[in-house]
């Protein structure tokens, strides 16, 4: 069990795009995060990594804005409302949705869902489906397709929202390894194209060429900093230790 947080050098001096100060939150009756202090920085990948149940969903749904924090401080530093791609798995098998009409849900924040998309929004729309290769799927109902490429059509929504700041629940859990691939050069070009990625992920392949990482044990911080530095065999094994 960590008492301490391990800290190590982020890359470079980056500004935070998120603080977090003294930060906890949870659900009714169950506290989940404790007293966070912890930076994401702009325009960089943080990976949020730790064991099943550590807290890192809910800490995306706090940075997300859908989950309050019961104490403690959550700074944006400027910046459009962040998009939000929850795990697969929490996305309703049932919707009677295609592909399109899924992407362009990610415009109703600007557009609202009963006004028409601009040509404008439909060219995004267009581009993030082009990005995730989800273009030749697009008349395809959401709930007949494979897992893999459901969670393509996710983060392509995502992207369509156009924002600064873009939260991934385990975005490459169930794609194989060309998807998977294509996912990591996407989030670095997203970050060229001036975005903050946050990414919960057990990949830690995906950590370790992330630019900073955030560990999280039982809702503590258990370190941030430099992925390479803080995701060593010894941390792992201290964090991952059957209770
Ligand atoms: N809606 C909810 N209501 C109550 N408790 C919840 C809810 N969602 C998650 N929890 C609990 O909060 C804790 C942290 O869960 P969370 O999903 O944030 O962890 P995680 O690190 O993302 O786990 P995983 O790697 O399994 O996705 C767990 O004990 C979980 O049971």
């Amino acid at each position: 069990m960590f008492k301490k947080p391990v800290f190590s050098a982020t890359a470079g001096d980056r500004s935070p795009r998120v603080r977090l100060s003294e930060l906890s939150a949870g659900y009714p009756g169950r506290p989940v995060l404790h007293q966070l202090d912890a930076d994401i920085p702009a325009l960089a990948i943080t990976a949020l990594v730790g064991p099943n149940g550590s807290g890192k969903s809910t800490l995306l749904g706090v940075v997300a804005g859908v989950i309050r924090p019961t104490s403690g401080e959550l700074r944006h530093n400027g910046g459009r409302p962040p998009a939000f791609v929850p795990q697969r798995g929490a996305v309703g098998d049932a919707l009677p949705l295609t592909v399109r009409q899924t992407v362009e849900m990610g415009r109703w924040g600007d557009r609202g869902p009963w006004r028409r998309l601009t040509r404008r929004d439909r060219a995004t729309v267009d581009t993030a489906m082009e990005r995730l290769a989800v273009t030749d799927l697009a008349a395809r109902q959401l709930a007949e397709l494979s897992g893999g490429q459901r969670q393509r059509v996710l983060i392509a929504q995502g992207l369509a929202q156009e924002s600064d700041l873009l939260l991934l629940d385990e975005p490459t859990t169930g794609l194989d390894p060309e998807a998977r691939e294509r996912i990591t050069s996407l989030l670095t070009e997203l970050v060229t194209d001036g975005v903050t990625v946050v990414q919960a992920t057990h990949d830690l392949a995906a950590a370790r060429s992330a630019d900073a990482c955030l560990l999280l044990h039982d809702g503590h911080l258990a370190g941030q900093g430099d992925p390479a530095q803080l995701l060593t065999a010894s941390t792992l094994a201290r964090i991952w230790q059957p209770v």
